[in-house]
């Protein structure tokens, strides 16, 4: 049974922030991002992170790419983070409340960085390079999930990670019941939460929890098809799991408020625009 993705009321509610909170109330997301002239996809990220209400946002790159990414941010913090030994000394802090890597993280970058993510044992958003990593040994990954990973593949990045699931879903003529059934057998075999994205996304938990965000229709929103857009959702997923939402609800209301913020915009958005379009989007839902 494939339910479809609704804000629902108590997801709605916990969007707000209340009115005697402080920032560390609201969770810190770290992102990972990449090396020197790669930075625009874990600055897109992180900047989503924040929009969506996370309390604090860290933007961990290497040394050499720190004064690119000094230029560029404001109210997103940097961190110089040379390697995993590095990263996991950061992750001592108890207060990252989540972490999101794979955005230009580069192949090499984000083998070294993955298992120390994992090591923390934080909900963890893995997308881009952070899967297509795993390519060749999806076992070395898959050991180390949990419930509380997110993972957010592009069917590229899918048929990476799941080769046969994803010659099964090309058999069948990529139909939406295929696909379902794909994603929550990925889910099953990986252990963690599986985002498959495209105008249908659909979210599959591994105890077979099964929905579909499904951006055709009147709900089209053809213009999240750029460059960066998956980045900007990667970031807003965890930005929800740092405020502490629930990986499946973190997942499906990143995949709603995205999709919204895509049909705000309309013709001639890019990335960028997306996580400018939140306060828009919550306004219209009277958060
Ligand atoms: N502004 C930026 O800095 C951007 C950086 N990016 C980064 O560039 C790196 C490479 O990511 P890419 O995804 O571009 O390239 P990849 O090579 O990882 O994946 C793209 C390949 O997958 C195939 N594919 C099959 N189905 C697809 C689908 N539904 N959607 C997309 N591709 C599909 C494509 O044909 C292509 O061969 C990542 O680190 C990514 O985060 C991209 O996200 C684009 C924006
Ligand atoms: N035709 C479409 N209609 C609706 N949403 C789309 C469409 N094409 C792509 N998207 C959405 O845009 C994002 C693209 O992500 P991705 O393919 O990872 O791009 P990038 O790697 O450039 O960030 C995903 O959230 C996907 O669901």
């Amino acid at each position: 049974m494939i339910r479809p993705i609704a804000l629902t009321e108590p997801v709605r509610a916990a969007l707000s922030k209340r009115v005697d909170a402080h920032k560390f109330d609201h969770g810190h997301a770290l992102v990972l991002g990449g090396g020197p002239g790669r930075g625009g996809a874990g600055r897109l990220a992180a900047r989503a992170a924040l929009r969506i209400g996370a309390g604090l946002v860290t933007l961990a790159v290497p040394p050499v790419a720190v004064a690119e990414n000094a230029a560029r941010l404001d109210a997103v913090m940097l961190a110089p983070v040379p390697d995993g030994y590095s990263l996991r000394g950061m992750l001592a802090d108890p207060r990252i409340s989540a972490v999101a890597l794979g955005p230009g993280l580069g192949l090499p970058r984000a083998r070294e960085m993955v298992p120390a993510a994992l090591w923390a044992k934080r909900p963890v958003v893995l997308d881009a390079d952070a899967l297509s990593a795993f390519e060749e040994d999806t076992e070395l990954l898959f050991g180390q999930l949990r419930p509380d990973c997110v993972l957010t593949p592009h069917m590229g990045e899918f048929a990476r990670l799941f080769p046969d699931l994803a010659a099964a879903i090309r058999a069948g003529g990529d139909a939406i019941a295929g696909r379902a059934d794909a994603v929550a057998a990925a889910a099953a075999r990986s252990g963690a939460v599986v985002l498959l994205k495209g105008a249908q996304t659909i979210v599959a938990t591994p105890d077979g929890d099964l929905a579909v965000n499904d951006a055709t229709g009147a709900q089209a929103s053809p213009w999240l098809a750029t460059a960066g857009a998956g980045d900007v959702l990667a970031g807003m997923i965890a930005g929800l799991l740092a405020r502490g939402f629930a990986p499946v609800d973190a997942a499906c209301a990143g995949v709603w408020l995205h999709a919204e913020a895509g049909r705000s915009l309309g013709p001639g958005l890019i990335a960028e625009d997306l996580p400018e379009a939140l306060p828009g989007v919550f306004r219209a839902l009277g958060i």
